[in-house]
């Protein structure tokens, strides 16, 4: 896992464009026999499809040339969340749809807007074994077997907080 801090340059100008020009949608999922709304809000940019801001290509070309050797491939699609306050979260998962599921990748986040905590817990349970505080221009990666053998979640909070998109990285295949 790398944490960099502040490594996004201009995160204010970019957290408000995306904030009020990505069409974000409120989704619902079913979960054992009831029908609950998804606690953030979502948009998916495919690999053949513009990203929702300039800014976003280069950082996703800074992160290409920085990881695609070790990686062996470039990161190619954008998923983008809003979390509205503190309510909004996301609940214990590994990043294992598709070729995650048996293989090592990466998955590069950068966060805007307010601070959350980024945990993570071995896959299946267990305590939090490390909690990354994400704040404004953060970047997240993590990599190797982190989907499959780790867990990670954006926890509920009681404190204050206001809104923070996280835009997720991923190559081909990995969701
Ligand atoms: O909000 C985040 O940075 C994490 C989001 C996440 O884990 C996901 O969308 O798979
Ligand atoms: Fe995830």
């Amino acid at each position: 896992m790398d944490h960099l801090p502040g490594w996004f340059h201009g995160a204010d100008a970019l957290f408000e464009e995306l904030a009020g020009s990505v069409p974000w949608q409120a989704e619902e999922r079913e979960m054992y026999d009831r029908v609950v709304a998804v606690p953030r809000l979502l948009a998916y940019y495919r690999e053949d499809v513009p990203l929702p801001h300039p800014a976003l290509l280069e950082a996703r070309e800074a992160l290409n040339s920085h990881y695609a050797p070790e990686l062996g491939e470039p990161f190619v699609t954008a998923g983008l969340c809003l979390y509205r306050d503190g309510r909004d979260s996301v609940a214990w998962h590994g990043d294992r749809s598709g070729r995650s599921a048996t293989q090592d990748t990466m998955v590069a986040i950068l966060s805007l807007g307010d601070p959350r905590d980024l945990a993570f817990r071995p896959r299946g349970g267990g305590p939090v074994e490390l909690r990354l505080p994400l704040g404004h221009g953060d970047l997240v990666v993590m990599g190797g077997s982190c989907q499959r053998t780790w867990e990670h979640a954006v926890p509920k909070t009681t404190r204050a907080v206001g809104p923070r998109i996280s835009v997720q990285f991923r190559p081909r295949g990995v969701a």
